[in-house]
């Protein structure tokens, strides 16, 4: 048990799924998992373990922003010593030729958060994907047929920006989409040892105005999860 997870030792798998969302976990269990149990119910961040391919799985809940995945990430790996930490999130697009319901791997994380500017001193830390997930990842995709984008993402604390033509920037510099977790999992991962990759899937376009509904992001994104199950 650790501060925020209510889990046995050794119930939680090496790999775990992280979607932001609770009930999205809890899908993933239903839907993908053979024999999924449930290990967390604390705040409601519900996570379950299961078997994919006779092998063992979990997928647990992050809730919304850096804070939230550091302490889940933070504790996973340091209580309960997961290796694999696979977020498999939702994003806005930043670019007009990526459409909602498309795939973007995150190969890095820029990020408008000040927590590691405060961590580093000022400088910058650069957020990276662990390269054996990505190249696994990759290679899924190409083997089940799912068209994939990678490359830069942003990791904003805003989901309401100010100003909402503030993208236009940060999209002519090449990213791709923004979410709000993967800088902070990618910086934690590097710090205790262990190998963190983002998988999103495009719910709002930021370009064409279009959004999914919020069931839809709860309860779809089946080829973000074909991909990130086979990492395990
Ligand atoms: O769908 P999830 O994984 O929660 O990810 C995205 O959705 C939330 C905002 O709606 C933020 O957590 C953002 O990163
Ligand atoms: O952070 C997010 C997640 C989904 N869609 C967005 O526009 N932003």
């Amino acid at each position: 048990m650790s501060v925020h997870i209510e889990a046995k030792k050794g119930a939680i798998a090496e790999t775990v799924l992280l979607p932001g969302d609770p009930l999205r976990a809890k899908w993933i269990a239903e839907t993908f998992f053979e024999d999924p149990v449930c290990f967390n119910t604390v705040r409601g961040m519900l996570g379950y373990t299961g078997l994919y391919k006779s092998k063992r799985i979990s997928a647990m809940g992050t809730g919304m922003g850096v804070p939230s995945i550091s302490i889940y990430a933070h504790e996973l790996i340091t209580e309960y010593k997961v290796k694999n930490l696979i977020r498999v999130g939702s994003a806005g697009s930043y670019q007009k030729d990526i459409k909602i319901r498309d795939i973007v791997i995150a190969m890095s994380a820029s990020s408008n958060s000040s927590i590691n500017q405060i961590q580093f001193n000022g400088s910058n830390f650069a957020p990276t994907a662990n390269f054996d997930l990505f190249q696994k990842a990759i290679e899924t995709a190409k083997l089940k047929n799912i068209s994939v984008k990678a490359g830069n993402i942003l990791t904003s604390d805003e989901f309401y920006s100010i100003n909402p033509k503030d993208y236009k920037f940060w999209a002519e510099y090449g990213v791709l989409c923004v979410e709000m977790e993967t800088a902070g999992l990618y910086t934690i991962a590097a710090k205790l040892k262990a190998r963190a990759l983002s998988i999103l899937t495009i719910a709002d376009s930021l370009v064409s105005g279009k959004h999914t509904s919020s069931e839809e992001r709860q309860t779809t994104f089946k080829d973000m999860i074909d991909i990130a199950i086979e990492l395990a």
